[in-house]
């Protein structure tokens, strides 16, 4: 007898679980990125914040995914800026 677990439904529960998780690690590797360029600027003395590539990176999400992406955009860019 089939397990609720076996269903197609469940299927794409885990493997969106799996994305998510895939997505998680991609973020974190994207923050520690920004952090050491964080750190470069300020041992520069350059303003932590670039304005403008954090609109580049707005316009790419934008373009891809809509105004949704801009948001997904907004979000990376304030976990960059840690
Ligand atoms: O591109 C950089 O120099 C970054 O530090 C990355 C990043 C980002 O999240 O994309 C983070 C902070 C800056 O204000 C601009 C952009």
């Amino acid at each position: 007898m089939p397990r609720a677990t076996d269903s197609p439904t469940e299927g794409l529960h885990t493997h969106i679980a799996e994305l998510d998780a895939a997505i998680i690690e991609l973020v974190r590797r994207r923050t520690e990125i920004c952090a050491q360029l964080t750190t470069r600027r300020r041992a520069t003395g350059r303003p932590t914040i670039e304005l403008a590539r954090e609109n580049d990176v707005l316009q790419r999400y934008s373009e891809a995914l809509g105004r949704p992406g801009a948001s997904l955009a907004m979000l990376l860019t304030e976990l960059g800026r840690r």
